[in-house]
């Protein structure tokens, strides 16, 4: 089915939940000829490998995204020119309860191993459901066309982690190709209990070849590796090459980071809110042997650089609501 709102377009089954936005008259002005006309705003419903639900959103300009409804995973997101700026492993084994490898992971409620969960936490192996008349954000996303999503725990998670959460999530693809994710997780516990959680959007980009990456904005500063049992270090150079296994939480690091391909000359860069943390891992070839969802090149064309709250457990009290967003952005001049 397909449902035209104003110039935003919803397709997909017939009892579907879908949020959609409106698209303001000015963008009028990106449409020269009738085959723009038929671009529009849209989110549709359908089904991605093995038959999982997949949402894809895409842009009147030609931007899109793809969204799995298990563990809201970001598996794809392409740029006007329909080139693909993240990592998906060869070897991603789309089958619940394996996380898929590569895109955009949700790690939530724990980061790695720090605390009692199965490393990462449990937001990356569950179906999400889709959200209608979602709780209106603070800032609306101007002329971006998103999908919200909600996960809350089942009874099953309640015994592994006794904590009642809301965790709303929108996913924004802006008018220029900007993928936009805001999260917003509430602890509902009703006996005024506070939790802690540690958190990360995982980012896997795709990269041309892992020598000739940059990642910018981490320079000089303090990091725990985690290759070295967490031992804290401080960063001597000022931009980060990478030409052997990687695996460290950079700490209060800056709100906007970038990463440099030099042979692609792309860029694209990291804007962060209430995300103080930035991972940058990249297994390397020996380590790259013990993951059995990775190509054994695989490694050679991708980076993780993971925006997240790590150092410094976020603790919530009953009702209250934190809230972290992540801007991605191609900034290449093309
Ligand atoms: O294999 P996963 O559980 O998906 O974790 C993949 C990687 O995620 C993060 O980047 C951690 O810092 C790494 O230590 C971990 O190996």
């Amino acid at each position: 089915m397909r449902i035209q709102i104003d110039n935003a377009c919803l397709i997909g089954g017939q009892n579907m939940l879908l949020t959609f936005s409106k698209i303001p008259i000015q963008t009028w002005e990106h449409i020269k000829s009738p085959e723009d006309l038929l671009k529009t705003a849209s989110v549709e419903i359908t089904k991605g490998i093995n038959g999982l639900d997949k949402l894809v959103l895409r842009q009147i300009r030609g931007s899109t995204v793809e969204v799995y409804l298990y563990g809201a995973h970001v598996t794809s997101w392409k740029n006007d020119h329909g080139k693909e700026l993240l990592f998906l492993s060869s070897k991603a084994i789309f089958s619940p309860p394996t996380a898929i490898r590569g895109g955009i992971p949700i790690i939530f409620p724990q980061f790695s191993n720090l605390g009692p969960l199965r490393s990462h936490g449990f937001a990356r192996n569950r179906v999400w459901t889709m959200e209608n008349n979602s709780h209106p954000l603070q800032s609306k996303p101007i002329n971006g066309v998103f999908v919200d999503l909600l996960l809350k725990p089942t009874e099953d998670d309640l015994n592994i982690w006794p904590n009642r959460f809301e965790y709303r999530l929108r996913i924004t693809l802006g008018l220029k190709g900007d993928l936009i994710m805001t999260s917003r997780i509430k602890n509902t516990n009703t006996d005024k209990k506070q939790f802690n959680f540690t958190f990360a959007y995982h980012n896997y980009f795709r990269v041309s070849n892992i020598s000739e990456v940059r990642v910018e904005g981490l320079g000089k500063l303090d990091y725990l590796d985690n290759t070295q049992n967490r031992t804290r270090f401080t960063e001597t150079r000022n931009v980060i090459t990478i030409n052997s296994e990687i695996d460290r939480i950079y700490l209060s690091t800056p709100k906007k980071l970038a990463i440099l391909d030099h042979k692609k000359k792309q860029t694209i860069s990291i804007q962060k809110h209430g995300l103080p943390d930035a991972v940058v891992w990249n297994p390397w070839e020996e380590r790259s042997k013990t993951i059995v969802d990775l190509g054994p090149d695989d490694y050679k064309s991708m980076v993780a650089v993971e925006a997240s709250a790590i150092g410094k457990p976020v603790i919530l009290n009953s009702g209250q609501e934190w809230k972290a967003v992540q801007k991605l952005s191609d900034v290449t001049s093309h």
